[in-house]
């Protein structure tokens, strides 16, 4: 099956913008999990059909664990994205994981325990795996942008998300690394990445080292002044990052040979007979193609 390669980009802390899109719009949205983080800026980057979604909203607006995940990756899903790129704000568990160094993520710890994590639930259960909760096709394509955009990359990292908003204390930091072997720490990829996969939609995640969370004897505790300053940097290097994958991506694609976009193939377990017909009619968009058949 061949389909339209449309992105969506999910900015995280310091990318509330981009720029450069062709016959550019605002679209407001509304989804059956609620509003989006804000409406959505869509257009065609050097001619691939793109979306924009500031994942915290313009003016830092929700919290880690108050951003609208599923509303999110639903709305995305109704303006026909088949690829998200989440970019995110980060710590480095690595010495050689420096700020201003970008890490494409290839796996998650999830620490994450006051947030909506599914679409699906009691009149309609599934079960998608995540054992590879990232994309390699797309993670490959965000690596390869970002070497011809001159950032120090990173291929491949295991990302722990917390729940925040508070930044971690000495003896986590020094857990999530020396025990654990986190490579980088953030707040907001969980459960984004596991809504994506029950979305069908494919999607890698671009970790921009802000600082060394607090294990560092040399760095002391995560400032967040310094974190803006780096952010700056890191959001321009993005937005060219970005720019550039129209170059490496094909504007039509297969199906995706990992699976992506059909996790929920013999995922839903409930029988037809059984279902809650309102949950149903709220997942028409995010699964209405095993739903409805
Ligand atoms: C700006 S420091 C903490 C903040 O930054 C990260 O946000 P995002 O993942 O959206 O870039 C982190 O997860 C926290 O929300
Ligand atoms: N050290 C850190 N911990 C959690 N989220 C972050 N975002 C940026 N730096 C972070």
């Amino acid at each position: 099956m061949t389909r339209e390669t449309m992105i969506g980009v999910i900015g995280g802390s310091g990318l509330y913008e981009i720029d450069g899109l062709q016959d550019a719009k605002w679209v407001e949205l509304s989804t059956p999990w609620g509003a989006p983080s804000d409406a959505i800026f869509t257009g065609t980057l050097n001619g691939l059909p793109m979306a924009f979604l500031p994942r915290h909203g313009r003016g830092h607006v929700h919290s880690p664990s108050s951003v609208p995940y599923r509303a999110n990756i639903d709305a995305l899903k109704q303006l026909g994205v088949t690829d998200i790129i989440s970019v995110s704000a980060c710590g480095s568990f690595r010495e050689e994981m420096a700020p201003g160094d970008f890490v494409v993520v290839d796996q998650f710890i999830d620490r994450t325990f006051a947030r909506e994590k599914s679409f699906f639930g009691e009149g309609c259960v599934a079960h998608v795996s995540v054992a590879h909760p990232t994309c390699s096709r797309l993670s490959e394509a965000c690596f390869e942008a970002g070497k011809a955009q001159g950032v120090k990359m990173h291929n491949g990292g295991t990302y722990l998300a917390m729940e925040g908003p508070q930044f971690s204390t000495i003896a986590e930091s020094k857990m999530y690394r020396e025990s654990w072997g986190c490579d980088v720490i953030g707040m907001t990829n969980m459960p984004e990445a596991k809504l994506a996969r029950e979305a069908e939609i494919c999607y890698a995640s671009l970790a921009m080292i802000t600082d060394y969370d607090s294990w560092h004897p040399d760095h002391g505790e995560v400032d967040i002044t310094d974190i803006i300053k780096t952010l700056m940097g890191n959001a321009d290097n993005a937005r060219g990052l970005v720019a550039r994958l129209p170059e490496i991506l094909d504007a039509k694609r297969n199906a995706c040979e990992q699976g992506c976009d059909s996790a929920l193939e013999h995922a839903i377990l409930t029988a037809p007979e059984k279902r809650d017909a309102e949950l149903v009619a709220n997942l028409n968009t995010v699964a209405g193609r095993v739903l409805n058949r």
